[in-house]
């Protein structure tokens, strides 16, 4: 097997006073080139700390967390300044204004990355920029606009262009489609079906809602309560989920429901995983 793009070893983060809470605990996961994975569970269940883990942005107490061969958590400040400027990794978040500078063109939050890895003229640049705009069916007319004035679906649109405009290896999404409404969400979910289809990017989808990943990643990995307590092909997580907390997820999932989850039965799982 080719060199993963990520490589968790037993990752442990904790927080607070005397890191006393426990946000991660032994997680294990290798993510191949161009593989899609999808992390699933509730808010506080750890995801965005996996993400930030990744980053080399989370408090790591035990483990390694190697990304494209780099134990990340261990970087010299230079280090992580070039491993930042490579763009090999690059984020979504949920808020897209998070990613994107209000006193700034889209044009040229989009063209920063470039800038960054130093390695193309103005005029290429421009000119990448534009080929990435209407990749994410965006319209150049927007170009000189300012992040305020653009919907919440075109933002979102100009944060991915920004993140995949460099040439990443890796794409973490954290809840990209969450705050959008359903038109937008379905115009984001096919646009990254179509990212899938053409480039061998690897992604981390994380979101809460496994009907959002079911239909963009290969794998999907549930966590809960700090640890991963689901991993597998992402038809077999959907239809044949093991663990009580996936059951239940996919049981509210009205698209995802293979058989109906009653009232008994939800009762049940909740039972077994001591949820009040
Ligand atoms: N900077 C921090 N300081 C203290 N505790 C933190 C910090 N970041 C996360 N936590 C705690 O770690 C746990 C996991 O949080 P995390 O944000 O990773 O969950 P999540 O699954 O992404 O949730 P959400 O879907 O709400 O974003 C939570 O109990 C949270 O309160």
């Amino acid at each position: 097997m080719s060199e993963p793009v990520l490589d968790i070893d037993g990752l442990g983060v904790h927080f607070g006073r005397r890191a006393r809470r426990q946000a991660l605990s032994g997680a294990t996961l290798r993510v191949a080139p161009g593989e899609a994975v999808g992390i699933i569970g509730e808010s506080g269940a750890g995801k965005s700390t996996l993400a930030r883990a990744v980053l080399g942005l989370a408090p790591v107490s035990a483990g390694t967390v190697r990304v494209l061969g780099r134990d990340v958590a261990r970087l010299s400040r230079r280090e992580r300044r070039e491993f930042g400027r490579s763009g090999l990794v690059q984020y979504v978040f949920q808020d897209p204004l998070r990613s994107l500078d209000p006193d700034r063109t889209v044009e040229a939050a989009v063209a920063e990355p470039l800038q960054l890895q130093g390695e193309l003229s103005r005029a290429e640049i421009a000119e990448a920029v534009r080929r990435q705009f209407l990749a994410v069916e965006l319209d150049e007319s927007l170009l000189g606009r300012f992040s305020a004035q653009l919907s919440g679906g075109q933002r979102q649109r100009v944060a991915i262009a920004r993140a995949l405009v460099a040439g990443p290896r890796l794409l973490i999404l954290d809840e990209p489609v969450s705050a959008l409404d359903s038109a937008n969400r379905v115009r984001i979910l096919r646009l990254l079906q179509r990212l899938r289809a053409t480039t061998d990017v690897t992604l981390l989808f994380i979101s809460h809602d496994l009907g959002s990943v079911a239909g963009i990643t290969d794998r999907t990995i549930v966590l809960y309560r700090g640890r991963i307590v689901e991993d597998g092909p992402t038809a077999q997580v959907v239809t044949a989920p093991e663990h009580p907390y996936t059951r239940l997820l996919v049981g509210s999932a009205p698209t995802l429901r293979s058989g109906p989850v009653d009232g008994t039965e939800r009762a049940r799982l909740r039972a077994e995983l001591l949820v009040p």
